[in-house]
């Protein structure tokens, strides 16, 4: 053993210890291992195998109907000072943290094999990855975890070269919604989850590393770690253009990252290559452009709404090699959830058989884990250690009314400014009211792990540092008519507003210039091939009035954030106010 894994083998001493594990394995991540797993999970229960037939190698798991997703209430960031986590975390003192997760994990894995796994986010090459160590007694936390992350020996051999790594420690415990904490100390680059064995909550290299942690260290070292997808633009001249967008939980980043263009422009050449689709690190180049990794080497994706109508490269990938997690299944053991457009639920997510009256047959937050080299628009740039550079960056969010189809922000800073006032309707993706509109800037709510107004000085420290910044845009896809309709027909249909997007960024289109941004015409957005012509002037209709109570509600929202909040916000929104009128 050398001196740099002896730190991390006397912390795994330690815990075995402390946790009283009766076994001790460190995870390869081979083939084998993986094998050897699942078939322990298929004996316990912790699996069960769908049709190998038409789903070979794909693996259902049914988590406690009480643990469905991220539990955003107790999730919390132990820095010393209570001021750096900011009002948009919760607190607690590190010292107490400690002192409650100690109690929690003592002997918590009494009869249970913990788990060593070692991953790297980000390619095992790049100078931008972050290794980490997830500690877990989950199998189906490895599982998932050799899916979504570099997992196993070569990150193992990266944490030996580096000499340094992000500790997690993770056990599902009892199940007990009452002792169920995720915390955070970004101080100490270290993680500790307890009572709980779904997605962000349990996958420590996701959320918690990836973001939390990662944006705490990007904000000292100068990069940003966000809750983004890239994607890779294909015009008929054949170059590609990356665009990075923010939109929160179960908000279309999976979908618009793997987006197939219409017809029309898959005939006239357009291609779109994927990235990733959640999580983005993004770096000021020497060329003083913004440079983009995925740290994720996988999909842990929203099933319902998937279909081979709005998403055929996910569909694509979903017959094989796939955990589905509180998906229905159809009598002859397919996979099956709401929006799938075939087939019919025969169990629903709990297994019990399919009755209407218990409500949707797959859970709203049920997901598939699967690698991303599984996806069929998969890009050849995503292993590329020094990432794709970034033309655009979007925000996007769910909003019924007042957000039109698109805009483009003035500058960096309104671009920020527009960034730290985004809102959406809340989703399943956490637990809690669904379809309230929350502030929630740069998507980053549940996941900024340091006072937001810190994190918005450092995107204007960013921006300053680029002499090429891409160009900040907002889109909705989910304003509604007066019938509650989807207005704009999404999906691959968002192709038409990113061409516009990228001609926007090539100075090959015009805009109308308005208070708030600078909008396409009405004729702008080619409809080309679409059967009905969407209602475009309402979709870009900017309501005075409606815009006047959305920037008071913005300035509250800024204020709230107190004295720490850039100056050059509040001059930005106030010369907004008064263009307005
Ligand atoms: N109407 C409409 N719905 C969409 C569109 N894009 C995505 N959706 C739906 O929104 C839901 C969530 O989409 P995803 O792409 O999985 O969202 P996400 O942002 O990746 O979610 P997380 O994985 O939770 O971060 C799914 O049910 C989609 O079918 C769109 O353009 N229009
Ligand atoms: O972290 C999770 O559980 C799933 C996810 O991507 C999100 O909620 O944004
Ligand atoms: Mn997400």
């Amino acid at each position: 053993m050398s001196s740099k894994l002896q730190a991390l083998n006397d912390w795994v001493d330690q815990v075995a210890n402390h946790t009283r594990a009766s076994r001790v394995h460190w995870c390869d991540g081979s083939g084998d291992e993986n094998r050897k797993l699942i078939e322990a999970m298929l004996e316990s229960g912790d699996l069960e195998q769908l049709n190998p037939e038409t789903h070979p190698d794909c693996y259902l798991h049914r988590s406690d109907p009480a643990d469905v997703a991220r539990v955003e209430h107790l999730t919390y960031v132990c820095t010393e000072r209570e001021d750096d986590a900011g009002p948009n975390n919760n607190w607690m003192a590190p010292a107490e943290a400690h002192a409650l997760m100690n109690g929690l994990f003592a002997g918590c894995m009494e009869d249970r094999t913990l788990y060593v796994v070692p991953y790297c986010m980000g390619p095992i090459e790049s100078p931008f990855s972050r290794c980490g160590v997830e500690i877990t007694d989950s199998p189906y936390v490895v599982a998932n975890m050799r899916l979504m992350t570099r997992m196993g020996s070569d990150a193992l051999a990266r944490i030996e070269r580096d000499g340094r790594f992000v500790k997690g420690l993770h056990s599902t415990g009892d199940l007990d919604p009452d002792r169920r904490y995720i915390v955070h100390f970004p101080e100490e680059l270290s993680i500790q989850s307890f009572g709980s064995g779904y997605g962000g909550n349990a996958l420590l290299g996701k959320k918690c590393h990836a973001l939390r942690i990662a944006s705490y260290q990007a904000r000292t070292e100068g990069w940003l770690a966000e809750h983004m997808l890239i994607v890779g633009i294909q015009n008929p001249a054949g170059e590609i253009r990356y665009v990075a967008g923010a939109f929160p939980s179960a908000c279309g980043k999976t979908n618009l990252a793997m987006l197939i263009p219409p017809e029309a422009y898959r005939e006239g050449g357009w291609k779109v290559w994927t990235v990733g689709d959640d999580i983005c690190w993004l770096h000021p180049g020497e060329d003083g452009r913004l440079w983009a990794i995925n740290p994720e080497a996988g999909f842990f994706g929203v099933a319902p709404g998937t279909s081979a109508k709005t998403n055929p490269n996910a569909l694509a990938m979903l017959d094989r090699e796939t955990i589905f997690t509180n998906v229905a299944v159809t009598e002859d053991n397919r996979p099956w959830w709401e929006g799938l457009g075939e087939g019919k639920p025969a169990k629903d997510w709990r297994g019990r058989a399919f009755d209407p009256k218990h409500g949707p047959a797959a859970h709203p937050n049920s997901r598939f884990t699967v690698s991303i080299k599984r996806c069929p628009s998969y890009s050849d740039q995503a292993d590329n250690p020094d990432g794709v550079p970034i033309d655009a960056i979007v925000f996007g969010g769910r909003r019924a009314s007042l957000a039109p189809l698109v805009l483009e922000a003035h500058d960096w800073t309104h671009g920020v400014l527009v960034g730290a006032g985004m809102a959406s309707e809340t989703t399943a993706a956490a637990t809690g009211q669904v379809g309230i509109v929350r502030r929630d800037p740069m998507a980053m709510k549940p996941f900024c792990g340091y006072h937001f107004a810190d994190y918005w000085a450092h995107w204007l420290d960013v921006g300053g540092k680029l002499t090429r910044p891409p160009k900040i845009f907002q889109v909705n896809w989910f304003r509604r008519d007066a019938g509650g309709k989807f207005i704009w027909p999404g999906f691959g249909d968002n192709m038409r507003v990113l061409e516009w997007i990228m001609a926007r960024c090539r100075d090959e289109a015009d805009a109308t210039d308005t208070a708030v941004g600078k909008l396409p015409d009405a004729g702008a957005i080619n409809l080309e091939g679409l059967e009905e012509r969407p209602d475009m002037e309402e979709l870009l209709r900017i309501d005075p009035a409606e815009w006047r109570a959305e920037i008071e509600a913005i300035g509250k929202h800024l204020e709230s954030f107190g004295s720490r909040v850039p100056s050059q916000l509040h001059e930005t929104l106030g010369r907004i106010r008064e263009a307005i009128g």
